[in-house]
């Protein structure tokens, strides 16, 4: 039985990706609980629906397998027993929104055919839409106090989030944002039990229930056995500490763990908004995070003599630690906006570092970054550019609205 999950590199032939087309949660965005739903705009829907299909369609056109969140956990969902248990968890993990009204909320929910459940759960769930007569705590009355029972999830299509592949298992993480926390549920229900994945033994390397955060946007697989963690706004040392430990425990291939220190502001939340890899040798990089000769704080962690204490080693220059553990004698680092400070910061908001690779030097990008996108075509790369007017308002790119699932083995 081949084995669901294979991700060794960052670049390697892209086979298997899960996407999540945006659906109606994107309309439960009004301009109060924009930031606290972290997006900066309202996309439209119809738009950026056509925006996601075109870029699933050039992913297709080149080989890759689309799944898609909504089907998986349709498929995943296949008893009573097991619907009513994820409603509940969902309701669960609502609980400040949902106060009083967990029952009714739930009969509400298990109303619904499998498929439409978790349309709703990804939406929201308005106080206005349960039956008035259904009513009966003053709480459920106020429908003017807090809209929502179940906030809507818009954050879904970056499904590169809430969980990442490295080598044949999973790391299922925990959001840092509370308007994400929820994210991760799909992907653990999913794993346990979507006969696609459950009847295999899926080695699971960090789970939500774990005190503090890491998101899948900082979780790079820079090689067979090399994987670089954002130390970011989302990301925790503490996180990367665990994960760590557990890989060199349970995956003996992984030799080190880069912990990449990055600013903490909302524009770069995660590494791979300011730093990605797309061919052997090649990397996007936002040049503000690097100091005026380059300098950066860098870790390298590896097995230490106890399992329990790592040999941790400071570094300060990435264009080195990356040739180092690569094993290269030359890298490009190709600056967003070609290094101008005002296009560099117009087109990394718009996420112009954040490339996906579908194979050693092709990548997919936005097509507004046409600075960033003319520069990586000098140097040699395949650009696919889709359409990004209404996708990008929820700050990612295309590496964050993917999370791959299978990738081949790099030739070399
Ligand atoms: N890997 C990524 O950088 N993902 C983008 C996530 C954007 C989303 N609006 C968020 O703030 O979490």
């Amino acid at each position: 039985m081949k084995h669901p999950l294979h991700v060794n590199s960052e670049i390697g032939t892209l086979r298997t990706v899960l996407l999540h087309r945006p659906g109606k949660e994107v309309e439960n965005l009004t301009p109060k609980f924009l930031k606290r739903l972290l997006f900066d705009d309202i996309p439209y829907l119809p738009v950026i629906q056509k925006e996601h299909d075109y870029f699933a369609a050039a992913l297709q056109n080149r080989g890759v397998e689309v799944v898609y969140l909504d089907k998986l956990m349709t498929e995943t969902l296949q008893t009573p027993d097991l619907k009513e248990q994820f409603a509940e968890q969902m309701i669960g993990e609502s609980k400040e929104n949902v106060n009083g009204s967990s029952e009714l909320l739930k009969e509400y929910l298990l109303s619904f055919s499998t498929k439409d459940m978790i349309h709703k759960i990804m939406e929201g769930v308005l106080k206005r839409d349960i039956d008035e007569e259904k009513k009966v705590h003053l709480y459920e009355f106020m429908s003017d106090h807090y809209p929502f029972y179940l906030d809507p999830m818009p954050n879904l299509y970056f499904t590169r989030d809430p969980a990442a592949v490295i080598g044949n298992g999973i790391s299922i993480n925990k959001m840092c944002e509370g308007a994400r926390r929820r994210e991760s549920i799909f992907m653990d229900y999913i794993m346990k039990h979507h006969p696609r994945f459950a009847r295999h033994d899926i080695p699971v390397w960090f789970h939500r229930d774990y005190e503090f955060p890491m998101e899948g946007g900082d979780q790079l697989m820079l090689s067979h056995d090399t994987v670089a963690i954002g130390v970011s706004a989302r990301t925790s040392a503490k996180a990367i500490e665990r994960l760590a430990k557990q890989l060199f425990q349970r995956q003996e291939n992984i030799k080190k763990v880069i912990a990449v220190d990055i600013p903490k502001t909302r524009a770069f939340m995660h590494l791979d908004t300011v730093f990605t890899m797309i061919d052997y040798d090649k990397f996007t990089i936002h040049p503000a995070i690097q100091g005026p000769d380059g300098e950066m704080n860098i870790f390298v962690l590896e097995r230490g003599d106890d399992p329990e204490r790592l040999k941790i080693t400071e570094r300060r220059n990435l264009a080195q630690t990356l040739k180092d553990v690569l094993g290269l004698e030359e890298i490009l680092l190709l600056p967003c906006g070609g290094g101008d400070p005002i296009i560099a910061a117009r087109e990394q908001w718009n996420d112009g570092s954040n490339t996906l690779s579908i194979a050693p030097g092709v990548v997919v990008t936005y097509d507004r970054n046409y600075v960033s996108n003319q520069l990586l075509r000098e140097n040699g790369v395949e650009v696919i550019e889709i359409q990004s007017s209404e996708l990008s308002r929820g700050r990612g790119g295309p590496r964050c609205m993917s999370m791959p699932l299978m990738r081949e083995n790099l030739a070399r």
